[in-house]
């Protein structure tokens, strides 16, 4: 029998693959923290995460019996990938599950930004009829950049295109054709930072994109600029936004994603006038948590009955010495 341990919230719908399998049987306990998974990680082959648990070398060291992490979900910056290359333990993740729903989020994000519509609701609802202070702007006819062009990015670059938008982006593995055929003009991150009204972050946090936009890329700004995140906290630094935003050069900001989640209840971010946060939910729709947990269920299914499998962010040789 094998054993499994969902520790995030996770679709039920999505986990019907392994609770309704014989050979697995499924534990379900969110919420622990990095020293309560350790003592009960040993007899587990797999555990299930989303974003909320950090999958630290400890917790692996002590899972000594696991094969494969599954991340319900794309970013898998929450699991130490070199711990579990040297341990042999596969991590699988669900890519393609939440690309629209994420896009969408991002789109919503943006025209909350453009039309001010969090910081009119709060006036409306507390009984303010403010209609002097909120005047917006069109996304026609303005320019997009997309830093980032993977599936998120390029869902998000057909929608604007949508809406009248001009969209240039860039991204390492996009090809000038590709870009041409999807009607991206592609630039550097110098270009897109002095020339575009919108900008929006859809790569993964990484060593390279820790801080990519940070003092010196905001100090050649265009002026007025509006910057959404819907990929990772840290990609942008926190604190040279909010000094562009005091300081007028970016004109509102809409966040999605924190450098430390849950931000502490000072984080200026928190109560900023120009800038719209959610706490990391552009992937939270009904389809996209179904999506993903269906498809990360069969692979960790896969996994544990050596069956072929796809979505392999790590695999190596189990190294025996280790279990
Ligand atoms: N807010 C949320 O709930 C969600 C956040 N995400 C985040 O969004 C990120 C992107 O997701 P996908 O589009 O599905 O991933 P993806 O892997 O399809 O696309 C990421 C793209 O970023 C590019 N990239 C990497 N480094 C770059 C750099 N230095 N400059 C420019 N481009 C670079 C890659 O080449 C790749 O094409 C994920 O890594 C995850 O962190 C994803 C889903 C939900
Ligand atoms: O599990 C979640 O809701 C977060 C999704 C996410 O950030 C991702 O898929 O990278």
């Amino acid at each position: 029998m094998f054993k499994v341990l969902v520790s995030d919230p996770i679709s039920d719908f999505g986990l019907q693959q392994l609770t309704r399998a014989e050979d697995v049987e499924v534990a379900k306990i969110t919420g622990l923290s990095e020293e309560e998974l350790i003592s009960i990680i040993r007899p587990y082959d797999a555990l299930l995460v989303r974003s909320q648990t950090k999958v630290t070398r400890r917790i692996m060291k002590a899972g000594v019996h696991l094969k494969v992490i599954g991340r319900a979900g794309v970013g898998v910056d929450n699991i130490d990938l070199d711990a579990a290359t040297s341990r042999g333990i596969i991590v699988v993740n669900a890519p393609d599950g939440n690309t629209v729903t994420t896009c969408e989020h991002t789109f919503a994000m943006m025209m909350a930004l453009a039309r001010h519509i969090p910081q009119a609701h709060a006036k409306t609802v507390a009984g303010l009829w403010d209609r002097k202070s909120f005047l917006g702007v069109e996304l026609r006819n303005k320019i997009l950049g997309v830093l980032g062009l993977g599936r998120i990015g390029i869902e998000v670059a057909k929608r604007a295109a949508a809406f009248g938008m001009t969209v240039i982006g860039c991204d390492p593995f996009l090809s000038e054709e590709r870009a041409n055929k999807l009607g991206i003009k592609l630039a550097t991150v110098d270009e897109i930072i002095q020339t575009a009204d919108f900008m929006t972050v859809h790569t993964p946090l990484t060593n390279e994109t820790h801080h990519m936009i940070a003092g010196p890329q905001f100090d050649v700004m265009k002026r007025g600029m509006r910057i959404i995140n819907c990929a990772r906290g840290g990609i942008i630094d926190e604190a040279s936004l909010i000094e562009a935003l005091d300081e007028g050069i970016v004109a509102g900001a809409a966040f999605d994603v924190f450098e430390c989640e849950p931000p502490a209840p000072d984080h200026p971010f928190l109560r900023h006038p120009k800038m719209i946060v959610t706490p990391h939910l552009g992937a939270s729709t009904l389809e996209a948590q179904e999506n993903v947990a269906l498809d990360v269920s069969e692979q960790v299914i896969r996994i544990l009955r050596n069956e072929p499998f796809k979505n392999a962010v790590t695999i190596s040789v189990r190294n025996k010495s280790m279990s």
